[in-house]
């Protein structure tokens, strides 16, 4: 996956669309709350100064006028309750502040994440199936579970954090400046010391946090493989092995955990010292001035609280730091995402009659490698016939259907596909797909019951219409056999279905589809012989208007089609009925020979 076009921030800034308030009125919140903060250290000063000592206030008018109501300096020492209603009504500001910064960052980044979710998740629903193919499944839920994670971390918590420790700064850095240079010169030699030291630090403990997620990965992903596989596991009698093999990386895992454990400790240890090394210096200075009379007793306490307030926000810079560079890393994987162009349709394309003869002309294919995997393929169906396809593994059966329903589109200049002589290209994916009932040799079927499963295309679908499909898939039957016959679970919350039950489940499922075009890719093969030909009679019957594409190593499957193709290495090698294919030497007459028992020494391909 390769980033490129938008720009991430762009992206993700165009899902807070509506939200955007919400982290303005936090940011407001935040202000407000940082500003109240450093009022109380100064009604202290006050209280101590001008309440308690003798030193002049200095308020406006308004102010003034309501101490003199109350008795002035004398009233305000014989009620000095007041002071501390004063510092208490700054508590309950400070306090209504952080709840509604707390619920409106949270308000935002909830909505914004669960906008990037959904978009995400609808993004990659319309991508190319060659960019599924190419892609891990698991890296893919990795960026839409893992690193949306750590973006709405970032959001609802690094955001509005690093918001205040700025404004912190700022302000504390401000106010010290105006109250005694000397003393703010002091705090200013040491607060970049103590963000490089951080940074530094919190940059070495990221990397090894990533290590530790890694190894954290890579222990799930051991248990994840061994349960899914415990059928190898128990059948090759490997337990002893994969117990040693989980244990050691349990063991990795848990000394990536207690060195970084030992690192925090010298972080936050060696961090504390720097700190504490300062606000000494501060004191002792602080304490020399006060008693030369340089400052009052007042700005000193002032001094001091401004100084430990201003602690936390330095040292928390670092870290800041280190979380926003490992969201980078996030967005951008997510970036690489939305990037991706989805499988748009052109604007003129159309929707055709799929009741018509289709015809490949001259088409050739490779996937990303050098050599073509089909070359040079021409041949007709006849609408309402049945056409089978034969050849050997790797034949390109099943890329031949890949490029009818468009999961891959042919290339300019390597042939066409066409239906009732329309260009596949140009008609809409979606038409196209929806009129392509596929069933595939290993069918898919969700951990859902067998009613849902079969009734995905048309969730509305009654029981009676999906009982009479499933009769002639021939697996009412089996349904039925299971005690919630068709409300059985199935998959890993439920009953597992044989090879054959779940290719029979798979037919009910296109059949109700009910589509024009209908392709059984290899989808019998685990259904015995006699199966088999029930289902295609049922399936002739019913639905006699279909084309009908089969595809199968088992001539007995196919030798009824109406037409046959034989491929050799992605090319035709013989076109016909079965009896012409039978009345000449070649691969199909071979293959026929040794599954009727009828053989000589034939060549199978
Ligand atoms: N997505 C893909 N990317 C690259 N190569 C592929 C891809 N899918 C199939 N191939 C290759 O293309 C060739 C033809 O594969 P295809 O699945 O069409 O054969 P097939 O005749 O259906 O085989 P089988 O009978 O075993 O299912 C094979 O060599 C296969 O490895």
């Amino acid at each position: 996956m390769k980033g490129k076009n938008k720009l991430s921030y762009k992206i993700l800034f165009s899902y807070a669309d509506g939200l955007k308030k919400f982290l303005f009125i936090s940011a407001v919140a935040t202000v407000l709350r940082v500003f109240v903060n450093f009022i109380t250290p100064q009604v202290i000063r006050i209280t101590v100064d001008s309440v308690i000592g003798d030193k002049p206030m200095n308020f406006i008018s308004p102010i003034m006028n309501l101490i003199d109501s109350i008795g002035g300096r004398q009233g305000l020492r014989e009620n000095i309750w007041i002071s501390a209603v004063a510092v208490l009504i700054l508590a309950v500001i400070t306090c209504i502040c952080d709840y509604i910064g707390r619920v409106t960052i949270a308000k935002g980044s909830e909505g914004i994440i669960k906008n990037i979710r959904n978009g995400l998740y609808e993004h990659i629903q319309k991508l190319p199936y060659h960019w599924h193919v190419k892609n891990q499944t698991g890296d893919i839920i990795q960026r839409s579970t893992s690193d949306v994670e750590v973006v709405r971390n970032f959001i609802s918590t690094q955001l509005a954090e690093m918001f205040r420790t700025i404004m912190l700064i700022i302000v504390s850095l401000t106010l010290m400046f105006s109250m005694n240079f000397k003393l703010t010169s002091i705090v200013l030699i040491f607060v970049p010391i103590i963000i490089i030291y951080s940074s530094i630090f919190y940059g070495i403990l990221s990397r090894k946090f990533l290590v530790a997620d890694e190894a954290e990965g890579d222990l799930f992903s051991a248990a994840q493989e061994n349960l899914t596989g415990v059928r190898v596991v128990r059948a090759f009698g490997r337990e002893k092995y994969e117990i040693e093999r989980f244990s050691k990386k349990n063991r990795d895992f848990s000394d990536l955990w207690v060195k970084l454990g030992y690192q925090l400790g010298y972080y936050w240890g060696l961090g504390d010292l720097v700190t504490g090394f300062q606000v000494m210096t501060i004191i002792c200075v602080g304490v020399i001035q006060a008693s030369n009379g340089v400052i009052t007793l007042g700005e000193f306490l002032v001094f001091v609280s401004y100084n430990s307030m201003l602690a936390w926000p330095v040292r928390s810079f670092g870290r800041i730091l280190g979380e926003m560079s490992k969201t980078k890393v996030s967005v951008t994987r997510i970036c690489e995402v939305l990037n991706e162009p989805v499988e748009d349709d052109e604007p003129d394309n159309i929707s055709v009659d799929m009741n018509k003869d289709i015809e490949f002309k001259n088409v050739s294919f490779k996937y990303e490698g050098p050599v073509p995997v089909v070359s040079d393929i021409s041949f007709k169906i006849k609408a309402g016939t049945t056409f089978a396809i034969l050849g050997g593994t790797g034949s390109g059966k099943t890329t031949l259907m890949h490029l009818l329903n468009r999961l891959y589109d042919l290339p300019e200049n390597s042939g066409t596909i066409t239906i009732g002589g329309v260009d596949i290209r140009k008609i809409k994916r979606d038409y196209l797909r929806s009129n392509i009932g596929m069933v595939l040799q290993e069918p898919f079927l969700f951990s859902r019951t067998i009613k849902q499963n079969i009734s995905i295309v048309n969730p509305d679908a009654e029981i009676d219409e999906i009982k009479h499909i499933s009769e002639i898939a021939h697996v009412d039957e089996a349904i039925e056999n299971f005690s919630k016959g068709y409300d059985t679970v199935v998959g890993e919350r439920g009953v597992t279905l044989s090879g054959g039950q779940k290719q029979r489940v798979a037919i009910a499922r296109m059949l109700l589809q009910q589509t024009p075009i209908m392709v059984f890719d290899d989808s019998l093969s685990a259904v015995d012989s006699e199966t088999d030909s029930k289902i295609r009679s049922a399936l002739k019957e019913s639905r006699k208007n279909s084309t009908t594409i089969l595809i199968s190593h088992r001539i007995t499957t196919l030798m009824q089609a109406d037409m046959i193709l034989v491929l050799d290495k992605g090319k035709v090698v013989d076109l016909g009925t079965h009896e012409d294919l039978i009345n000449h030497s070649g691969i199909y007459k071979s293959i026929y020979d040794v599954q009727m028992n009828i053989s000589d020494d034939s060549s199978l391909s």
